[in-house]
Parts: structure tokens; C-alpha cells; sequence
């Protein structure tokens, strides 16, 4: 690899887009997987600028799907679609399907709040509210409209342990969240997630404001996660995805540059845009 990198160039030819695809299309890495998110033609605009660019994806079921890629290229778009997180942005304007279950949740009558539900985030800065540990777990169930105590006390416990914090604070639950440790904030965060038992996890660089001892604790909690859940992680760090993903995506000003196994991506990727980025070229 002695050839200086021209993005523009390289980009903005349709021939060369065009023959990506195909090569795409040829090789599907999750072919022997169940698919549990598959995106389609999808576009997102905000006002009259595009960030997404006719993205095809599958996401499998219960692996560790990473967004990679540089600063801006439409990662956090992309995962915020994935719970219509996007519908609260006044601009923003969405094409395309992504189907969940096989239903579209961009179709007429998808009840927004379930799916929120299902599809649980949790984001780069810890964002536990000002109540206490228990009711920050309990919360979903509370919306919900579950209140019996032994039904809360039996999901709170188990979440928390879910989400490997239970020993850390099974003596001080009622103590306020905000006297936590960030890197108990994110798991305790985590925990609120898989309360309601959601489908998939969607993770913004969940551990990019954490120390590197909470950031493996993280990393570790992940790998057990994936045993019950869709995982989809956004992160900046390289290394992260390498050591957490079964899959991971290189996307590039808003096109998916490259999907394959990490492996792959990582050691032998078909796109020199993807070599370039993960090699630090740019980015
Ligand atoms: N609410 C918004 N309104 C307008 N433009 C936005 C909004 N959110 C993101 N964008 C633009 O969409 C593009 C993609 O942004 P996005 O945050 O998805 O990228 P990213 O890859 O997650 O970046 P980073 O790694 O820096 O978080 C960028 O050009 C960004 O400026």
C-alpha cells in the first residue's frame, strides 16, 4: 500500500460505487446467521443535507455488530434509526425500511414507545436520573405500570446482575445513582436498558468517557450480553471494536463502505478505504 490516498477521487465515481455493490451483493458474511435488523435503501436527511446514503444492511441476531469509521460519517445517524431516536430531530427526514420482526418500524401505525422498548440506548455520557439506584432500574417497569414491589425487587435484582453491578450496590440501592462511579453509571444505564427486557442494545461509544478499568468492564459485560441480545456498538476506537464485534461496518460520509466479519475488516478488508482507515491513514 504505497498509493497516497485521494478520498475524492476514489468517492465520488459511480462507476467504482457501482462495482462495490455488485462485489457486495456477491458476498454476504452473514449468510448463515438469523438476521435480526435489516436495513434497506435507507436515506436520512437533515434539512437539505444527506447523512446516510442508501444503506443496505442485515444486523444478526445476538452478535456484536460495531459502526466504525471517521468523525461524521453518519454512525450515530445510523444507530439512532434503528429506535427512531432521529423522529425527535425536527429535520430529519428518513427513506427506506428497516425492519425489526420483519415490520417495518419507519411503516404507518408502528407504535413508537414499544419499540423503543425493544430496541433499548444507551449512550456515550452516563446518563442516570437524579433518583435512586432502584428506581433508576425500576423506571421502565414503572412506565409500564408495573408497581407490585416483588415483581420490581425480583427484575431490579436481576437486571442489575445482568448488567454485572449487583455485588458493587445490592447494600446501598436506595442511595441516590448520582453518587455512583461513572463507570457504575454506564452499567447501571445498561441495567435500566435490559430491565424491559428489550430485543437489541444499541451502545453510542458507551464506553469512550470512562476510564480504562470501567471501559473493560464494559468491554467484558458486552461479551456476556451478546448471549441475550442484539448488540449494536458505535465507537471510535479501533481496538474496541476489534476486541468486542463479531461484525463490524465501515461506513465513510454516510455510505457503507464495507460489512464483514471483524476478522475480516481487521485483517484482510476488500475496500482500500476501509485498509486506509483502519490502517490510521485518515480518520
Ligand atoms: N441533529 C442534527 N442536525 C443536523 N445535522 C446533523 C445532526 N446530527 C448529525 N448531523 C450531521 O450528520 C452527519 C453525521 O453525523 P453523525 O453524528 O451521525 O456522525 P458520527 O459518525 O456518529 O460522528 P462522530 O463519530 O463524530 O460522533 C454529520 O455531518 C453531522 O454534522
Amino acid at each position: 500500500m504505497t498509493q497516497e490516498l485521494n478520498l475524492n477521487q476514489e468517492s465520488n465515481t459511480k462507476a467504482a460505487q457501482a462495482g462495490q455493490n455488485t462485489q457486495q451483493s456477491a458476498h454476504n458474511p452473514v449468510a448463515d446467521e438469523t438476521i435480526a435488523i435489516e436495513v434497506e435503501k435507507l436515506n436520512l436527511f437533515y434539512g437539505e443535507k444527506q447523512a446516510l446514503f442508501d444503506i443496505d444492511l442485515q444486523i444478526p441476531e445476538k452478535k456484536v455488530t460495531a459502526f466504525i469509521g471517521p468523525s461524521g460519517c453518519g454512525k450515530s445517524t445510523l444507530l439512532r434509526c434503528f429506535n427512531r431516536m432521529n423522529d425527535l430531530v425536527d429535520i430529519a427526514r428518513t427513506e427506506g425500511q428497516i425492519r425489526l420482526d420483519n415490520e417495518n418500524i419507519y411503516g404507518k401505525g408502528v407504535d413508537v414507545a414499544e419499540l423503543r422498548r425493544k430496541v433499548g440506548m444507551v449512550f456515550q455520557k452516563p446518563n442516570p436520573f437524579p433518583k435512586s439506584i432502584y428506581e433508576n432500574v425500576a423506571y421502565g417497569l414503572r412506565l409500564q405500570g408495573i408497581n407490585k414491589r416483588r415483581v420490581l425487587d425480583e427484575v431490579v435484582e436481576w437486571a442489575l446482575k445482568g448488567a454485572a453491578l449487583w455485588d458493587e450496590v445490592k447494600d446501598r440501592l436506595h442511595e441516590n445513582a448520582l453518587g455512583m462511579s461513572g463507570g457504575q453509571q454506564q452499567r447501571l444505564c445498561i441495567a435500566r436498558a435490559i430491565a424491559v427486557q428489550p430485543e437489541v442494545l444499541l451502545l453510542d461509544e458507551p464506553a469512550s468517557a470512562l476510564d480504562p478499568i470501567s471501559t473493560l468492564k464494559i468491554e467484558e459485560l458486552i461479551n456476556e450480553l451478546k448471549n441475550d441480545y442484539t448488540i449494536v456498538i458505535v465507537t471510535h476506537n479501533m481496538q474496541q471494536a476489534a476486541r468486542v464485534s463479531d461484525y463490524t461496518a465501515f461506513m465513510y460520509m454516510g455510505d457503507m463502505v464495507e460489512f464483514d466479519n471483524t476478522d475480516k475488516i481487521f485483517t484482510n478488508p476488500e475496500k482500500k478505504k476501509t485498509e486506509d482507515y483502519i490502517t490510521g491513514r485518515y480518520g
